[in-house]
Formats: structure tokens, C-alpha cells, sequence
């Protein structure tokens, strides 16, 4: 069964079209990465999964639930959560404290005078079930500015498990990492998925990461839809190597 339901899917900017016309299902489980050049739509198109945008034309659909006019903090509370290009956290601030923010946020406790006992209780667990997921727990207690570049990532794909998602939407989450990183979340990310409880949505231009990880692939060029397929299927398609893969397949 499909998780997410993507259906003539474009947005605008002015008389630019940086998404056009996509549709894409995600079944459930599935890791779907998604490719392009520069400037394809990929973010943009992120932004349309996870409300910040609102499309111009299109459906949206999440767990059998029209979300096309569900606002960001919404699909939050109906299991949709993801992470950003640019690293999102509060430096200054410990890691456990990053993730509970993030934790505490999405169950509205900033919007109310009082919470429960019993309910901190609950998002308590969500954050340490978190760090135990991502392997941060022996750094919970480090200041988040003071961990290595790779870690923070981590701590932000934290932040997003906090929220106990079914949709995991990851951006770039290997950008600015060395090999050795790389490796380290490419893994995460495998346990992730292999723990069969999340589907994750995967921005990437790491073509090692994306080959090793996705079940299936998704093209886009100019904001349109290019190709879509497992992963040898992209390798194999000429007009996917002549637009994007180059000598990389
Ligand atoms: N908020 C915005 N306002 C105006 N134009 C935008 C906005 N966001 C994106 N664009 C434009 O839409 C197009 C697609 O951008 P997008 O960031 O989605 O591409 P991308 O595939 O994620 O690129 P990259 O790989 O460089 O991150 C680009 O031409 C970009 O300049």
C-alpha cells in the first residue's frame, strides 16, 4: 500500500515552474531517494511533502488522507518529519536538549500553560528512544556546536525520530561529510529502514549513498519528472545518464 500519494504535483515561483507536473506513490517501508542537477525541484518539492508549500496544482496524499491543504505542524502530528539541507539545531544548546525541543514542539507542549507529568514522561522516552536509534546516546549530554560535523547530523535525523514519524524525509544528509561520515550515516539510515518502521524520502547527491540505500529512484531535471525505477533500471537509463549520472553510472 502506498504511504504517500503524489499526484500532478507542481509549484510555482512568479513565472517560474520549479516543480511540474510530478506524481509519485511511496509503498510502505520503502526507501525512495530522490536525484537531479542543481536546481531541479528537489527541495521544492520536499517542501510540498512536508507543508511548507502548498502546490499550485496537484493532490497530496498521506496515508489515505488528502494533505494537500494541511499545514507543516500538522503533517507533524500525523507522522510526517523531516530534516534540512543546512544543519537546524541550537549549538549552544546540549544534544539531549535539541532533541527534546524538537520532541516538545511537536506535542505542543509550547502552546500550553501545563503538561502533565505522565506526558513528559511520554516525550522523555520518545528523545531517548531517539539517541538510542541514532547512536547518540553516551553524547547526549555534549554541547551540540562542539560535535563533529557528521554527528550534528545525526543529531538532527534525532530530532526528526523524536517525533516518531512514519514519513522520514532526509535532505542531503550526507552534504559537507568526508568518507568516513558518509559511511556512518549511510548505515544509520540502512538500520532505519531495515527496523521497518519508518519510510524514508531521501534528497541526495552522493550517487555511492543513493545506489547503496534506495529501493527505488526518482529523477527529476527542471522540475519535471525524468525517470523512475530500481536502482539498476536508473543506471542503465541513457537519458538519466546523459542528463544527470554522466561518467558517475
Ligand atoms: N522560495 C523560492 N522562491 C523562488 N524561487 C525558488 C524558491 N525555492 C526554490 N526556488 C527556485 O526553484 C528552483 C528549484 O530549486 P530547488 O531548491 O527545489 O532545487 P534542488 O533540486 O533542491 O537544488 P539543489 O540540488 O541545488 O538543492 C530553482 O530555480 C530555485 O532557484
Amino acid at each position: 500500500m502506498s504511504v504517500l500519494e503524489v499526484t500532478h504535483v507542481s509549484k510555482s515561483f512568479g513565472s517560474l515552474a520549479a516543480v511540474r507536473d510530478v506524481s509519485l506513490a511511496v509503498e510502505a517501508g520503502e526507501l525512495r531517494a530522490i536525484i537531479g542537477p542543481n536546481g531541479a525541484g528537489k527541495t521544492t518539492f520536499f517542501n510540498l511533502i512536508s507543508g511548507f508549500f502548498r502546490p499550485t496544482t496537484g493532490t497530496i496524499v498521506f496515508d489515505g488522507q488528502d494533505i494537500t491543504a494541511v499545514p507543516a505542524y500538522r503533517r507533524v502530528a500525523n507522522g510526517i518529519a523531516r530534516t534540512f539541507q543546512i544543519t537546524e539545531i541550537f549549538p549552544a544548546l546540549t544534544v539531549f536538549e535539541n532533541v527534546l525541543i524538537s520532541a516538545e514542539v511537536a506535542a505542543g507542549f509550547r502552546l500550553r500553560p501545563w503538561v502533565g507529568r505522565a506526558e513528559r514522561t511520554r516525550v522523555r522516552e520518545r528523545v531517548e528512544e531517539a539517541l538510542e536509534l541514532t547512536g547518540l546516546a553516551a553524547k547526549s549530554g555534549r554541547l551540540t556546536g562542539e560535535l563533529a560535523h557528521g554527528d550534528q547530523r545525526v543529531a538532527e535525523i534525532a530530532m526528526a525520530l523524536a517525533l516518531r514519524p512514519r514519513l522520514l524525509l532526509l535532505d542531503e544528509p550526507t552534504a559537507g561529510m568526508g568518507g568516513e561520515e558518509t559511511y556512518e550515516i549511510t548505515q544509520l539510515i540502512r538500520r532505519l529502514r531495515s527496523g521497518g518502521k519508518f519510510t524514508i524520502v531521501l534528497i541526495e547527491h552522493d550517487m555511492r549513498v543513493v545506489f547503496h540505500l534506495a529501493d527505488r529512484i526518482t529523477v527529476l531535471d527542471r522540475g519535471s519528472l525524468l525517470a523512475e525505477g530500481a536502482p539498476a533500471e536508473i543506471a542503465a537509463n541513457e537519458v538519466v545518464q546523459v542528463a544527470y549520472l554522466g561518467d558517475v553510472a
